[in-house]
C-alpha cells in the first residue's frame, strides 16, 4: 500500500474518527487533524504563532535569562541544544553531515512547571529597534491559554484511540492525571552567511528521529520541512502544512508503540532545514505523561501466543533515558 499521511476531520461521527485513528495509527503513525476549530480556535494559534515570533527575535542576551535548567521544568533551549541523531536510528542514514544538525531554538511551556520559566517583565531589556515590543505577560497568558487547549485535545484523541484499542475508555487516564506534558515552542533557521560553501548534503532543521511520549501534537507554519520516513520505499515523504491554524499534525510516540507491542508505528521523521535567511516556526506538544505509570503491552494488542517486545518499563523511565542521550544530560 502507497505510504500516505491520512486527513482526518474531527467534525465526523466519532466511531468513523475511531476507525481512521486506529488505521492511521497502523500504518504511517502520522496523521493531520481538521476542523479543530471547537478545540483549538484558529485565532489562538495564529496569536501564538505571533507571540513565538516576537520572543525568538529577542537579543540571546535576553533569551538565555530563561535558559531550561533541567528536564523538569521549562525554559528556553538555544541552537543544538538537542542532537536527536543520538537517539536511535536517526543518525546512521549517512545523508546527513555529523556537523549539520539542529538547526533550531526552542522554549518548553508547561504551566505545571510553574511560572519561573516565563520570561521576566524588564521592558527596556525586551524591546529592539524596527520588530514588535514582546510583553512578557502576554506571552505568558497566550502560552497558557494555548497549552491548556491542546492538552485538553489530546487528552480526547487518547481517549478515541482507546476505543479503538478495545480498552476502557479512561485507560489512559492515569497517564495524563500527573503528565508532565510540555509545548516547545521552535524556530528553524539558519543565517545566510554570504560566502558560505553550498551545502553538498541536505541541511537538517531536526535531525531524524521518534518522538518519545505517546502522541504528538504539532503545529506548523506555511514554510514546509517535515518529512516522514517510508520504511518499504527507503524514502522521506513530505507532510505538506495547512494554511496556519487549520489544521494539526499528530504521530505517534515510542511509548503508543511500546504499548501496543508495535503495532501502532512510532516513525521516524525528521525537519530540513528552511533555505538560508528564512524563518520557520512550528508548535510540537508533547505527553511524556506520569512517570511512575508502567508501560506494559495492552492485552488486545496481543494474539494469542504472541508475547510482547518490550519490558515493562514506567513512563519516566523511558524518557528520562532519551533525554539524557541527545542531551549528554546527567539525572536530576
Ligand atoms: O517542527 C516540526 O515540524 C517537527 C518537530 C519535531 O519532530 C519534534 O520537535 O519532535
Ligand atoms: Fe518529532
Amino acid at each position: 500500500m502507497a505510504f500516505s499521511i491520512p486527513t482526518i476531520s474531527l467534525s465526523k461521527p466519532k466511531q468513523e474518527t475511531v476507525q481512521a485513528l486506529r488505521d492511521a495509527s497502523l500504518t504511517s503513525g502520522f496523521f493531520q487533524l481538521t476542523d479543530i476549530e471547537p478545540h483549538v480556535s484558529r485565532e489562538l494559534i495564529l496569536q501564538m504563532f505571533d507571540e513565538t515570533r516576537k520572543f525568538f527575535q529577542l537579543p540571546s542576551s535576553e533569551k538565555e535569562k530563561v535558559t531550561k535548567r533541567n528536564h523538569l521544568v521549562g525554559g528556553y533551549e538555544g541552537f543544538r541544544f538537542y542532537d536527536l541523531a543520538k537517539t536511535g536510528d536517526g543518525g546512521k542514514k549517512g545523508e546527513v553531515d555529523d556537523e549539520d544538525g539542529g538547526w533550531n531554538e526552542g522554549f518548553a511551556i508547561a504551566p505545571e512547571w510553574g511560572t519561573n520559566c516565563f520570561p521576566q517583565a524588564n521592558p527596556s531589556d525586551n524591546k529592539m529597534e524596527g520588530i514588535d515590543a514582546f510583553d512578557p505577560a502576554t506571552f505568558e497568558a497566550t502560552c497558557k491559554a494555548y497549552f491548556h487547549a491542546v492538552q485538553e485535545l489530546g487528552r480526547h484523541l487518547l481517549s478515541l484511540i482507546a476505543q479503538g484499542l478495545g480498552i476502557e475508555q479512561d485507560f489512559f487516564e492515569g497517564y495524563l492525571d500527573h503528565q508532565n506534558s510540555f509545548c516547545r515552542l521552535t524556530h528553524y533557521y539558519r543565517a545566510d552567511t554570504e560566502g558560505a560553501p553550498t551545502p553538498t548534503k541536505v541541511e537538517i532543521g531536526a535531525a531524524p528521529h521518534t518522538d518519545w511520549g505517546a502522541l504528538t501534537l504539532l503545529v506548523q507554519d506555511e514554510i514546509g520541512g517535515l518529512q516522514v520516513y517510508d520504511r518499504a520505499l527507503n524514502q522521506w515523504h513530505d507532510v505538506p502544512p495547512h494554511p496556519l491554524g487549520t489544521g494539526i499534525v499528530c504521530n505517534i510516540g515510542d511509548l503508543l508503540a511500546r504499548w501496543t507491542n508495535n503495532k501502532y508505528r512510532s516513525t521516524l521523521h525528521r525537519v530540513l532545514a528552511p533555505k538560508r535567511g528564512v524563518h520557520r516556526y512550528s508548535i510540537p506538544f508533547f505527553n511524556p505523561g506520569n512517570p511512575s505509570f508502567p508501560i506494559k503491552t495492552i492485552y488486545t494488542c496481543l494474539a494469542e501466543g504472541e508475547t510482547p517486545q518490550f519490558d515493562t518499563i514506567t513512563a519516566g523511565e523511558y524518557i528520562t533515558s532519551k533525554h539524557m542521550e541527545s542531551t549528554g544530560a546527567k539525572k536530576v
